[in-house]
């Protein structure tokens, strides 16, 4: 098996073992491992991203901010650039949520172009699985202020990647966003 592929294999096993024990929100508390894996998918296989470390940071993105992974131990197992990836998305959960969600909007510019693509990934899967079912106890409002919000972050990520960003435009304008 080719280099890249072990790789693949030994991040997409870490991911799994930290999130083991974690749902998403929906009706059907999917396993929350399907969400990291989704968004690499959508990163080689619509945003035709080849960069192995992109791809190993967008199945890592969640493990800081919803598991006990530290950055050390992201950087001991796959390097600096994978591990500085994944900080650079990671939400502070210690803040109120308002807080939270202002800063992605004010941090998003800032982020590094490799950062940025596991962004785009991320708004895109979340985006199309509120289109697939609403998590449990959300209103429709609350829906469309996701929309809205993450429109506003999309904002800062763009100039990254023209067909991930076309694919969000397209579910903005369903949604009477304006991009
Ligand atoms: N659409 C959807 N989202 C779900 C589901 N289960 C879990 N999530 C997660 O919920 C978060 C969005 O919910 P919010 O109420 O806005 O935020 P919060 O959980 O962080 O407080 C996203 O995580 P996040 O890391 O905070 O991402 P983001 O909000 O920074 O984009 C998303 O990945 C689900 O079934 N459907």
């Amino acid at each position: 098996m080719n280099t890249d592929a072990v790789l693949l294999l030994e991040t997409v096993n870490f991911a799994a073992e930290k999130h083991r024990n974690q749902r998403r929100k929906d009706i059907e508390q999917t396993p929350y491992i399907n969400h990291p894996i989704g968004v690499a998918r959508i990163l080689s296989h619509e945003g035709g991203v080849t960069d192995i470390e992109v791809l190993q940071a967008a199945l890592l993105h969640d493990t800081i901010e919803d598991t006990d992974t530290t950055p050390a131990e992201l950087q001991a197992t796959f390097g600096p650039v994978v591990a500085r990836i994944v900080q650079e998305v990671t939400d502070d959960k210690s803040l109120p949520k308002q807080e939270r969600k202002r800063r992605q909007v004010e941090h998003a510019p800032h982020c590094s172009p490799q950062a940025k693509l596991v962004k785009l990934a991320d708004k895109l899967y979340n985006l199309r699985d509120l289109n697939r079912c609403i998590p449990v106890g959300w209103t429709a409002e609350r829906v469309q202020e996701y929309f809205l919000w993450a429109c506003d972050v999309v904002k800062g990520l763009r100039g990254t990647n023209s067909v991930l960003e076309e694919k969000l435009d397209e579910l903005f304008k369903q949604r009477g966003v304006q991009p």
